[in-house]
């Protein structure tokens, strides 16, 4: 019999509490394939006094990140990165994307020798060099293959077992289908294709959009006027993939739920809208915003936004994107929001 799977996550914030949750009861039910225990390595803070590892560990709850949803008990914090993954085969990460690069320097040489891994990262890595896949710079750094997961899959609303899809991309679907026992539930149903960079980037690059969208609530525009932001956007993730791409991402992945689906349930619910929308609302720079509304949950959309642009500006090629670049500029360069629907 092949030896068990042991799986590790490498984050545990809102997303990364939310999916623990999902893996731990999978990891139980299918006792043929993973161990049990599921380790979970875990930005250590305080809170009201107490290590959060320590939280997790006896109360089964991230009351920070994920409060009031109960987490199965054979999900473990671990404060030490290196003590978290020592031996594991399967790798989960699900941190936000400013942090991924210090966390894989200190995994280094201490997983499985046949360990892959998965990220649900929602970001790029954009330079004016160029753009790397979290999935390219996690493979990179740990020589481990790395597949992705991402869809319109709004943490809380998972958390509270509400029916969603999600898209699993990779290259190898032996592997695929390993990390769909590891996700796929009755309300979290999981499809896999074989577009691994399609995935990352509509999970990216929606976040910008999302941010436009909540530009719009907050000038009190109506439904017609995001359905426009929308449309625009998904046009504007599409040629950029294509361009910047070529055909390693397919037309189809758009409508899984990676693609159209994501940008619509984060144009309606996510945070990048709510911060957006509040920023118009109270003038507030986004920095202060995200501290004081999302209570230690990190923004992707907008260091997204600027990090696109400054690919762009490289390659002068701003101008074929005006929706991410109004959304840069109305961040950055104290454009007006209104602008949101003028320069798109
Ligand atoms: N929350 C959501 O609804 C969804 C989020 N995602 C994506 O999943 C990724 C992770 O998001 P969340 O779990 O929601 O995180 P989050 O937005 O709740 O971020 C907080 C996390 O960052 C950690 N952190 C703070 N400072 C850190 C540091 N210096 N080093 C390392 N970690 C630090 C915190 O401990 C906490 O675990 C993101 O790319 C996000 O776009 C994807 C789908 C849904
Ligand atoms: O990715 C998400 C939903 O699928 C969450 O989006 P926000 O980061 O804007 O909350």
């Amino acid at each position: 019999m092949p030896a068990l799977e042991k799986v590790t996550i490498i984050g545990s914030g809102n997303w990364g509490s939310a999916i623990a949750k999902i893996i731990g009861s999978n990891t139980a039910r299918h006792s043929e394939q993973f161990e049990s225990t599921v380790r979970q390595w875990v930005f250590e803070e305080q809170v009201d006094g107490q290590n959060l590892t320590d939280i997790i560990n006896t109360q089964h709850e991230n009351v920070k990140y994920l409060k009031g949803v109960a987490l199965p008990h054979n999900v473990v914090a671990i404060p030490d990165v290196i003590k978290a993954c020592e031996g594991a085969s399967l790798v989960v990460f699900v941190v936000p994307h400013q942090f991924i690069h210090g966390i894989c320097e200190k995994m280094k040489g201490h997983l499985a020798p046949n360990a892959r891994a998965i990220s649900l990262i929602k970001g790029l890595e954009i330079t004016s060099e160029g753009t790397r896949l979290f999935s390219e710079e996690i493979s990179r750094i740990l020589d481990i293959p790395c597949a992705a997961l991402s869809g319109a899959n709004i943490a809380n609303e998972v958390a509270l077992e509400k029916f969603c899809e999600s898209t699993i991309g990779c290259q190898s679907m032996e592997d695929g289908l390993v990390f769909k026992n590891l996700f796929d539930t009755p309300y979290f149903r999981i499809a896999v294709i074989e577009d691994h960079v399609g995935v990352q980037l509509c999970g990216a690059l929606k976040n910008v959009v999302a941010v436009g969208a909540g530009f719009s609530d907050g000038l009190g525009y109506g439904s017609n006027t995001k359905a426009a932001i929308i449309r625009l956007g998904l046009m504007e993730m599409r040629k950029f993939g294509q361009t910047f791409f070529g055909d390693s991402v397919k037309t189809e992945t758009f409508f899984e739920s990676c693609g159209a689906a994501d940008l619509i349930t984060t144009c309606n619910g996510g945070r990048n809208r709510k911060v957006a929308e509040a920023f118009v609302l109270t003038g507030k720079p986004i920095a202060q915003l995200e501290t004081e509304l999302l209570n230690g949950q990190k923004l992707q959309g907008t260091l997204t936004a600027q990090e696109v642009n400054e690919f762009l500006v490289a390659r002068k090629m701003t101008q074929e994107f005006p929706l991410f670049n109004t959304v840069y500029r109305i961040v950055y360069e104290g454009v007006s929001p209104e602008m949101i629907t003028v320069d798109i």
